[in-house]
């Protein structure tokens, strides 16, 4: 009999602001970011196993598929929960790599809601962040699955209500390591704005920042080229450790009308802003 497979969503998100606020003694960055998913997804299946086997069916070109973040996920989940049940996983990316747009960690999140549910392990969502903190700093949100201000690594989730919106996301064409930019950042280190602060800032484009831009913009020029083009249209910012940029806009015929004079030489896509995480009820 073949095995059945359950589809689920893998949003990606954007960091609407982000600043670095401080740096914790093991080299990781205290930030201050606002999460926002987007309705751009990859899509992960996933059958139930007997055999206690995880199984990824396509691995991703370049990423051994013990590597890949939603193997791990499953298997961490199957150590924590002593599961003796396995997964055979279908993994259709859509989610530009290495852009900013938390792919992999959606994927990862996404396993471990998932298989939570069709192993019944019945872990907390509390307890899934946790876990999922263990393979990255962008994975909690994902679980929490609220827009949210993050601070700390970005674990510490406070739920933001953010306003329709919708998004130009453009790639540079270039792949940007987040360790690295961690590494080359030498910006200065700035005080928490608080959640007060940062709904003001919310409210126009102009006032937001990422602190990683510069140095990203520096090292990868065909970033700074896409945020000068976006400039022509209003105020872009990069998109975590990049490369991806966007640009805020109030309406979907706005977004349209500049991805289609931008797509003559950029590729990208225009998505809407989400209220909230496609499988935040899954239960
Ligand atoms: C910058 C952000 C903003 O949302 O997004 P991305 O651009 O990667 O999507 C995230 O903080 C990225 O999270 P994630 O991609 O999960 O990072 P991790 O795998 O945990 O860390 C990769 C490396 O980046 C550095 N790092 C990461 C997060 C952080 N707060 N401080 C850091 O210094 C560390 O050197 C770490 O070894
Ligand atoms: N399922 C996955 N999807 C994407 N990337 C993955 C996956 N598993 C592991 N990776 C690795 O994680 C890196 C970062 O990917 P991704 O999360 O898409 O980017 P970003 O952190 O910039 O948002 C990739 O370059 C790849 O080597």
């Amino acid at each position: 009999m073949s095995p059945q497979f359950h589809s689920y969503p893998a949003p990606a998100k954007l960091n609407l602001l982000l600043h670095i606020v401080g740096k914790r003694a093991d080299g990781y960055h205290l930030l201050e970011t606002v999460f926002r998913f987007i309705d751009y997804s990859d899509t992960v299946e996933l059958a139930v196993r007997d055999d206690g086997q995880i199984v990824l069916l396509n691995p991703i070109d370049g990423v051994p598929p013990e590597q890949d973040l939603t193997v791990r996920a499953a298997r961490l989940l199957q150590q924590a929960s002593g599961c003796s049940l396995g997964a055979t996983i279908r993994l259709t990316k859509r989610i530009p790599m290495g852009g900013g747009l938390g792919g992999g960690s959606s994927d990862a999140a996404t396993v471990l809601l998932a298989l939570n549910r069709l192993w019944q392990t019945n872990f907390s969502r509390e307890k899934l962040m946790e876990l999922g903190l263990s393979l990255g700093a962008d994975l909690p949100v994902f679980i929490f699955g609220k827009n949210a201000l993050a601070t700390g690594i970005g674990e510490k989730l406070n739920e933001i209500k953010l306003k329709p919106a919708w998004y130009v996301v453009i790639h540079p064409g270039v792949h940007v390591p987040t360790a690295k930019i961690f590494q080359n950042f030498a910006g200065r280190v700035l005080t928490e704005e608080g959640t007060i602060s940062i709904m003001r800032i919310l409210e126009t484009t102009q006032q937001r920042r990422n602190e990683l831009q510069q140095v990203v913009s520096e090292m990868y020029p065909a970033v700074n080229e896409v945020l000068s083009e976006l400039k022509k249209y209003g105020s872009p910012l990069m998109t975590g450790s990049g490369a991806c940029v966007f640009l805020e806009c109030q309406s979907e015929e706005e977004a349209d009308k500049v991805y289609q004079a931008m797509s003559v030489k950029y590729k990208g896509f225009v998505a809407k802003g989400l209220n909230s995480h496609p499988l935040l009820d899954i239960e």
